[in-house]
Parts: structure tokens; sequence; C-alpha cells
């Protein structure tokens, strides 16, 4: 691609040749460039448009270029909608100029969103005006579902509208009420306004309990007014549709005024908020030892919660001023009038439309401003247009070629002031710093093979939070456990979702297992039926000798080679895939045939892991993904049908044996195959699997847990070797707990805390998985003040956080005591996942699934080598530490050491 645009000798003839010489013709030039743009553009869209075909979108009804379906939307939505339903189904999908609008029309399909895939629903997209007014979408309403939103629901639910807080506020609404009760009975006979009833005792029953302590009376009345006024514009603004939400290239123009209204009132809001806020503390101040006389208000309350120093439950002046905000829901006509026209006939005394029908009035119509109003006189009155006419000749006719280049002149220029201005408005948006990039690849070129150290380097010059743009990717790189904390835990939900590469789509049944999955109901079910079926205590344990079959076999292996160097990164790769393969299907395929299975899947996950996380041009521009020029997904393609038809023929033999041995089937021992197999037999939607879901867990057991689990053994054996002291240390200690004349067992682990030490200190200075496997923003969020655009793909730099010095003592030191030691950290550790200094298995929802076994597996195999043999390099041999990175990080030279034996009874090899 690049020696292609580099060499312009096609470009040499825009030359001028008219006169012969070589000099550019800039007229030809510009036509020929803004042409050529405008066809790349529109065949770049076509062919986006063909791949988002695979994708298959809701149906619904064909959209214009641009505005998309705007202008044929009718003022009421929800009739329209249900309308549509009728044609289309339950699902639907709009285009409202850039915004998909997706709509359920049905219980079932409302179901699977608002109850199977919450999580990914659970955020809402917030009108600019709405931003404008709610301190930036900082109330409980309009948050992303994120610590903070949790923080205020909670508050909001529990602390204010709990019951034993709704009980001691009785008396304020009870007396609005009796108010509201006598008012009526004055008027008894003549035609009153119910509207205006409800709402004025709805408002002072919420103003009374908000701030009813403090601010009584008339004074009570006129804030209460104001407000009332205050927020019926609000709402009016937030429910105006705005073109600047539709066209957001266009929001710097403000075209309808709106953001430019909506600060204003939010400006006034909050003054209004400020004094009432001002009236209570200097109140509390006079009265500093009456506090308790005037009864707790809301506001007083939540004004104690600014003052706490626990973090959980303290909220700053900004979050009060957003709570008090949700209580407008109260207080809008919107509301009152609703429930009117709802009422039966009776209620408005048989007259229909008694001046309050809100559905049926387009004036008073929540779509009555709707922008197909705005946008259709500018489309439709095309007088601008005509002054493209052939005038050479004084007739109308309009001239084609004119008005051809004027079209696409017209065309590029939009697109490139658009550009402009959305850049600038990023700008607003405040990005994390990073290092500048170059058009169309951003910083493709400059990154370095490296990546973790690359990222660590970084972060030196831009902070722990850096953003760099791959492509069309935006890539997002955590450098420190702060920052870690933020995302993994206050917005797991939010960063929950992964970017599933092409290659990997191909390879993971389209992203159906549980490490690609979306966070949905399926993933939930698979990560289940691991960590409790397959995982848990008791399937672990009755599949204990599974493994301990195959590490006696490697202690054996290893014992014919003694005295001799051998691999040893390669004999922990063939002790570990035989574990893994052992457990999966060890119960169904035995001797030589296991063993040709192993090599085989070995060898297509070697490749398959390399091909997922090969730099992929289709991932960084998908609208070239069509082409696969580099082959990755062909080959991709190629390698999953190798393997899905290994474990076809796997499952077969299993069916095949089950069917022989009817009513036997204990006798095989419980595999994981075995155990996933009965789950597809059930008929209750909740645990069954199917054969797919089947093949993908297998898949992620052997992926996640052979290449991860074998890296860190090698790893923690080159630096026992390196570190003699540790050597002797962990001997000693199995001497005294399993002694020279036993050999190790799986019960031994929990009395092996040093062992268990050196293998905590290897994930920490050697982390398996250096990057974590990239996450997904679902939304866009803010970070430590950042913007996070939605769909960045996040790395967290865990290589670097575990060589933090801020959080570790002298970090680069291979130190196994400081797990014991009070003045480091991980004295906290055995929370994996809650300490963010120490993330060798992630944290939150996507940690690691397979810690159970991952332990297990690698205090025992270390335990055995270590406990069976002594080790040494070979004579005049040096160790290389150095790391070869890939979202495993591997030892870059392959670990050789000569063993020798350390027990005298040649029965314990
Ligand atoms: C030394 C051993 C291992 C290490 C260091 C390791 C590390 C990790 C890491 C860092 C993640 C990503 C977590 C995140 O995004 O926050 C992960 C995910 C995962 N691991 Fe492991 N792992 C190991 C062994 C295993 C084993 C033995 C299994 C299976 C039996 C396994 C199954 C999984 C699965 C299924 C996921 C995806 C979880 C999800 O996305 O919900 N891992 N692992």
């Amino acid at each position: 691609m690049i020696p292609q645009i580099s060499d312009l000798s096609w470009w040499r003839w825009v030359k001028d040749v008219t006169n012969g010489e070589t000099k550019i013709n800039t007229g030809v030039s510009v036509v020929v460039l803004v042409l050529l743009t405008y066809i790349f553009i529109v065949i770049g869209r076509r062919m986006q448009r063909r791949n988002n075909v695979d994708l298959r979108f809701p149906p619904g009804p064909r959209g214009l270029p641009l505005v998309g379906n705007l202008l044929s939307i009718e003022p009421d939505l929800h009739k329209y909608f249900a309308k549509l339903s009728k044609i289309y189904g339950p699902i639907i999908k709009l285009q409202f100029g850039r915004i998909h609008v997706i709509v359920l029309n049905s219980s079932s399909v409302a179901k699977e969103v608002l109850r199977d895939q919450d999580a990914n629903f659970a955020t809402r997209d917030v009108p600019i005006a709405v931003l404008a007014m709610t301190y930036g979408g900082k109330d409980i309403i309009w948050n992303h579902c994120n610590q903070e939103w949790r923080k205020l629901r909670k508050i909001l639910t529990q602390e204010l509208l709990g019951n034993t807080s709704l009980g001691s506020s009785y008396s304020l609404r009870r007396s609005e009420i009796r108010r509201t009760v006598k008012d009526v009975y004055g008027m008894i006979g003549t035609p009153i306004n119910v509207g205006e009833q409800v709402f004025v005792a709805t408002l002072n029953v919420v103003l009374n309990m908000l701030w009813g302590g403090i601010i009584q009376g008339d004074e009570r009345i006129r804030v209460g007014i104001e407000l009332r006024q205050l927020f019926n514009r609000s709402t009016e603004l937030s429910l105006r549709p705005n073109i600047s939400d539709f066209f957001p290239i266009f929001r710097r123009f403000d075209i309808q005024g709106i953001e430019k209204e909506s600060w204003k009132i939010f400006g006034e809001m909050d003054r209004m908020f400020d004094s009432v806020i001002d009236q209570h503390l200097k109140f509390d101040k006079e009265n500093s030892e009456h506090k308790q006389r005037s009864g707790k208000d809301f506001l007083q309350f939540l004004l104690e919660l600014t003052e706490t120093h626990d973090v959980k439950t303290r909220v700053t002046m900004t979050q009060l001023k957003a709570l008090l905000q949700n209580f407008k829901e109260n207080f809008s006509t919107k509301v009152v009038q609703i429930s009117i026209e709802c009422s039966p006939p009776e209620v408005t005394n048989g007259k229909e439309n008694s001046g309050i029908n809100f559905s049926t009035d387009p004036s008073r119509s929540t779509f009555a401003l709707f922008p197909g109003f705005i946008l259709s006189p500018l489309l439709t009155d095309l007088s601008w247009w005509r002054w493209v006419k052939d005038v050479t000749n004084g007739e109308t006719k309009i001239n084609t070629g004119v008005s051809v280049v004027v079209l696409v002149l017209v065309t590029y220029i939009f697109i490139v002031i658009g550009r402009r201005l959305q850049r600038r408005n990023n700008g607003d948006l405040r990005f994390p710093p990073g290092p500048r990039g170059l058009p169309l690849v951003g910083n493709l070129f400059s990154i370095e093979p490296d990546l973790h150290k690359y990222f660590a380097k970084l972060s030196k010059i831009y902070g722990p939070i850096i953003k760099l743009q791959l492509g069309r990717i935006h890539v997002i790189v955590l450098n420190s456990s702060s920052v870690a904390k933020e995302v993994l835990r206050d917005q797991d939900a939010n960063f929950a979702t992964r970017d599933v590469p092409i290659a990997v789509l191909a390879m993971t049944y389209g992203g159906k297992d549980i490490i690609w999955n979306h966070c949905n109901q399926e993933w939930r079910k698979l990560r289940k039926i691991l960590t409790q079926e397959l995982l848990g205590n008791t399937s672990l344990g009755s599949s204990y000798s599974l493994r301990r079959s195959e590490i006696r076999r490697t202690v054996k292996d290893v014992y014919g080679m003694i005295g001799t160097p051998i691999n040893v990164g390669k004999q922990m790769y063939a002790a570990t895939v035989n574990v893994v393969l052992n457990m999966l299907w060890g119960g169904t395929i035995q001797g030589d045939d296991r063993i040709r299975v192993g090599i085989e899947v070995q060898q297509l996950i070697d490749e398959m892991i390399e091909l997922a996380f090969k730099p992929n041009v289709s991932d960084f521009f998908p609208i070239l993904a069509r082409f696969d020029m580099q082959g990755i997904q062909k080959k991709a393609w190629k390698a999953f049908g190798e393997l899905d038809r290994v474990f076809d023929s796997v499952i077969d033999q299993h069916l095949k044996l089950d069917k022989e041995n009817n009513g036997n089937k204990q006798r095989r021992g419980k595999d994981f195959l075995h155990l996933v197999l009965e789950l597809t037999k059930k008929h209750d939607f909740k645990t069954q699997v199917t054969m797919t879901q089947l093949k993908a867990l297998l898949l992620d057991v052997v992926v996640a847990g052979t290449d991860t689990s074998t890296t860190t053994l090698e790893w923690a054996m080159s630096e026992v070797i390196k570190n003699p002291e540790v050597m002797r240390k962990a001997q000693q200690e199995l001497d005294e707990v399993v002694g020279k004349n036993s050999i190790v067992e799986e019960s031994h682990m929990n009395q092996l805390p040093y062992l268990e030490a050196v293998v905590k200190e290897t994930l920490r200075l050697h982390p398996a998985v250096p990057l974590l496997v990239p996450r997904r923003s679902i939304t866009s969020s803010a970070v430590r003040g950042y913007t996070i655009p939605e769909g960045s793909r996040v790395f967290v730099n865990v290589w670097a956080i575990h060589r933090d010095s801020d959080a570790w003592n002298n970090p680069l030191v291979f130190r196994p005591e400081r797990f014991f030691s009070s003045d480091d950290h991980l004295k906290k550790y055995g929370n994996i996942g809650n300490n963010f200094d120490f993330l060798p298995f992630g944290s939150g929802r996507r940690v690691c699934a397979g810690i159970p076994l991952a332990e297990r597996l690698l205090i025992y195999v270390l335990a055995s080598l270590l406990h069976s043999f002594n080790w040494k390099l070979s004579e005049g041999e040096k160790l290389d530490l150095t790391e070869k990175f890939g979202v495993v990080l591997k030892k870059a030279t392959p670990l050789i050491a000569i063993p020798t034996p350390r027990l005298s009874n040649l029965d314990f090899y």
C-alpha cells in the first residue's frame, strides 16, 4: 500500500501538456483531486454499506441520503412506531440524521433488551441540551451506568426514598394534601382546572420534602413558582428535537439556539439551588446547637453527605445539585396532563379534550418542532440552485457539466469543513494526551514492536492515561493502578466488552465463546458453566487424577534426561497441554490417539493465536476488510475449520462410547467433555448448551489455559535458577511439608506459602498477559476528566503497573519475600482482582475465569519439578531474560537447563 502512494508517476498526466512544459496544470489537478476524493468517498460508503449487509440490521423504512427518515416521521411518534411495527415486525430501525434509532414494539424483544442484555443497554443517549442542563449529565437520569450513578441512585432510593425516610416525611405530605382538599372544597360546584390543582399540590409536597425544613411560607411559594417555570422550560428544551443531536458536526453553530438557551436556564437554576443551599448553611451556622429542631429535609441530609469522609457515600456539591435536579420530573406539567387524559370520561365531565389533551394537540406535542419542519423549507426551496442553469444561450436548461463540478466541489468542501468542525468539537471533549499521528493512518507507523514497553515509555511523557489512533481505531492505554481501578472497577460495566479482531471472529464461532463474547446472557451462562461446573471445587477435585497422571509422566520424562541440557519451556508446554487436554477429554480418548490429537490441537492453537493478534489492515480500516489484503481471514477460517473437525471427531468418539457403554457411563470418569455434553441434553434454557457453545467452551480452555500457564512456568523456572537462594528456600519448604520420602500431591498446595509467593512474584515481574485482553468502551465516558470515545480499544498495561516504583520496593528485583513483608503492597494479596497494583488475571466482571485451575496447576507443576530435581545452567551458559512481546509475554530464548535427581527412592520417578 505504501509504495503505491509514494509512486506518483500516475499523477504526471495532470501536467500542462498544451505548451509542452512540465508545469503542473493547477486547474485540472484541483478538479481531478476533488473528483477522486468524491469517488473514493462514494465507493468507500458503498463498500461499507455492503459490509454492513452482513451485519443484518433490523428492518425499517428506507430513508433519504443524509437525513435518513427524519422527513417521514410523524408527530405522534408512539403511534407512528406502532404503525411501522405492523409492517416491519416487533424490532425496527430508523435513521435520524447520524443517529441509528431502534424501536422495540413487543414485550419479548423488550425482555431481550431490558433483561437479558440489560448491561449493554443501561446507558442513555444524552441530548446536547440535557448535557448543558444537568452538570454535564452528572445526575441519576442521564449519567452513565458508573460508580457515581450507583452511588446517587442508592442515596435516592435507600436514604431519601427509603421506608424510614418516607415515613418520617409523611407529615409534610399530609399537610399539603389536606390543604389541597381544602382549596378544592372552597371551589365546589364551579369548574376548576384539575391539572393546575394537582400540579400545585405535587409541587408543594415535593418542595416541602426537599427543603421545607428551612424555607417556609411565602419564600417557599416564590421559590416554587420560579423553579416550576425553569423546570418547564428545561423540560421543553430537552425534548425539543435539536439538529445538533442528529448532525453533531453542526453543534458549534447551535442552529436553533437550543444549547445557548439551555445554558441560560441551567445558570438560573444553578443560582437558585445555590441560594437555597446558602440559606440552609446559614441557618445551620446560626442554629448549630439546635440542628434537630426543624426536622431533617432532604437537602439537609444531602448537605451532611458532602461533609462525610467515607468516599462511598460522600457527595460533591455538583452531585447534590444534580440530585435536586432529578426531582424536576415531579414538576413536569406533562405528567399531570397525561394522567388527566388517561382518566375515565366522567372525571372530565364527558368532555373530550378539555384543553389539555397532550397527544392530539400538535402545538403542545413534544414533536411539533421536529427537524423535518426545520429542514423542509431548506430542502424544498431549490431556488438557490437555479444559478447552475446554462446562461450562455439564455435558455433555462440545466448546464450539466457545471452542475456536476459544482456538486462535487460543494460536497467536497462540505466534507472538509465538516471534518474540521468535528475535529474542533472533539477539542472540547478533551481526549487523553498522546503522540500526534499522521492523517488516515494515525500512529500506525510510529508504534514499536514491544507494545508494553512502548506504552510505558509514552506514559512517562504523557501521563498514566494515553490515546493513540491506529487507523480507524481509538486506542486508550492505562498505565497506572489508579486509572486501571477507575476503569476496571468504577466503570466496569462500560468497559466489559471486548474489541474482537476480525480473525478472532472467524475462529471463535463468531465471537461466541467466553473470552470474546459480549457481556450478554450467553456469556454469563458459559462463564457460569466454566467457573461453577467445570472449575468448581468438586469438579476440580474429581479431575485431580487426570492432572496427577500427567505430572507424574512429566517427572518421569525429565528423569529420563537427567544430566543433559533440556528445553524446560518445551517440557512445560507438553505437560500443560497434556494436563489440560486430559481434563477436557482424557476420559474419552486415551493412549496414542490422545497424543496424536494433542499434537494436532497444539499446532492449530499456536497458529490461531498468531493469526488472532497479527496486526491486520482489515481491523484498522474496516472498509478494506472485504479484500482481506494480508490473507489473515482466509488462514483463520482454514485453521478454525481444521480445529472444528478435531472437536467434532472427539465429540463423535464420546457419543459412540456412550452408546456402546449404555448404562455404564460412570466407568470412564467425568472429563469436561462429558459434563458439558450432559448439558446439551438439558431442557432448561438457563443451563442448556448448544453444540457450538460446547465447542466454544473447549476452545477457550485450550487457548486461555495452555500458553499462559506454560509461559508463567518457564519464567518461574528461569527466575528460580537465576536466584539459587530462592530455589534453596522453595526446596527446603518442600522437604519440610512433603519430605524426601514422598511425592508432591495437590493436597500439599495449601501448605506451601513460599512456593505460592514464588508464583506470584513471577506473575508480577512477568505477567503472562501484559496488556490484558483488550476491552472496548460501550459508550463515551470520562476517565480522569478525559473523554474516552465510544468503541475505543482499551489496553491495561499490567506490565508497567507491576513495575511501578510507587507501589513496589525495588520493582525490578525478583523477591518472593515481598509477599510476606508488611512494607510492600502485596500483604493485601489474596484478593485477586481487587488490588489494582497486582493484576495478572485482570479484574472486574471479565477477570480471568480460569484462576482456580491456573493456581493449582502452576504451584503443583513447579512443586513437582523442584521437589524431584535440582536445576542448573550448562557450564558457561548465561541466563537470558529477554522478553518476546505478544498477547502472551514469552521468553525470547528458550530456557535450557540441566536437571539432577534429588530423591533417593527411584519409585518416585
Ligand atoms: C497463568 C495462567 C493464566 C493467566 C495469567 C491468565 C490471565 C488472564 C487474563 C489477564 C485475562 C483477561 C482478564 C481481563 O480482561 O480483565 C484472562 C481471561 C480469561 N481466562 Fe485466563 N489466565 C490464565 C489461565 C487460565 C486458564 C487455566 C483458563 C481456563 C481453564 C483461563 C480462562 C480464561 C477465560 C475463559 C477468560 C475470559 C474471561 C471473560 O472474558 O469473561 N485462563 N485470563
